[in-house]
């Protein structure tokens, strides 16, 4: 499969059908059995896993936290990625993206699920990764509010020259955001 530069990819398909497995491959948290996973048409297996993963950036199905505040949480990403800290108001603008409506200082811990699935969003997209690698990354929230956020983040996305590959559940978002679908099934 070829995934295009830009764009929003959806891999769509149901449970236990590998749509996580083969996410983690993009980013070489699984290694294939067999094929080959090319990246700017250079085989991945050559990469170095941490300097891949600076630019080809994931975001697991249960959101993790990278420290007490929203803040901290928002800087985790940069520092990683070895790329300049952000400003307050780039940090405020990016929660503005993502729709979550906080202080920069809330305990991050306060936060309800879905909450801390956009701030994983807003996380990873102060980045400015070449790449997003996203899983189920709004499946907590309402299905308003879901495709809300994913309109305004792919937008976001875009505007930078991010590529977007997401995995979700919603035919909704795949239909309506997705410029290329992806549908796998168990054999
Ligand atoms: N680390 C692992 N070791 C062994 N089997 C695994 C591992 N990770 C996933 N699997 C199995 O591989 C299959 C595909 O799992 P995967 O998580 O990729 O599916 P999925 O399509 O993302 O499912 P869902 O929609 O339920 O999240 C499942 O049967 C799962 O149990």
């Amino acid at each position: 499969m070829d995934i295009p530069e830009n764009k929003n990819t959806c891999i769509i398909g149901e449970s236990g059908a590998g749509k996580s497995t083969l996410l983690k491959m993009f980013n070489k948290m699984y290694i294939p059995d067999k094929g080959t996973i090319h990246y700017k048409g250079n085989p991945i297996k050559d990469m170095d896993p941490v300097n891949l993963r600076r630019e080809v950036v994931m975001i697991s199905q249960t959101p993790l936290l990278f420290g007490d505040t929203i803040e901290e949480n928002l800087q985790k990403g940069l520092i990683f990625s070895e790329k300049q800290t952000a400003s307050r108001e780039e940090m405020t603008q990016a929660l503005k993206i993502v729709k979550l409506d906080k202080d920069l200082d809330t305990d991050a811990k306060e936060l309800s699920g879905g909450e801390r699935q956009r701030l994983s969003l807003g996380r990873v997209l102060l980045m400015k990764p070449e790449a997003y690698l996203l899983d189920e990354p709004t499946s907590a929230l309402d299905e308003e509010t879901e495709l809300e956020v994913m309109k305004s983040f792919i937008v976001a996305a875009r505007e930078h020259g991010g590529t977007v590959v997401m995995v979700t559940h919603s035919t909704n978002v795949a239909e309506q955001y997705g410029d290329e679908i992806i549908r796998i099934s168990k054999r």
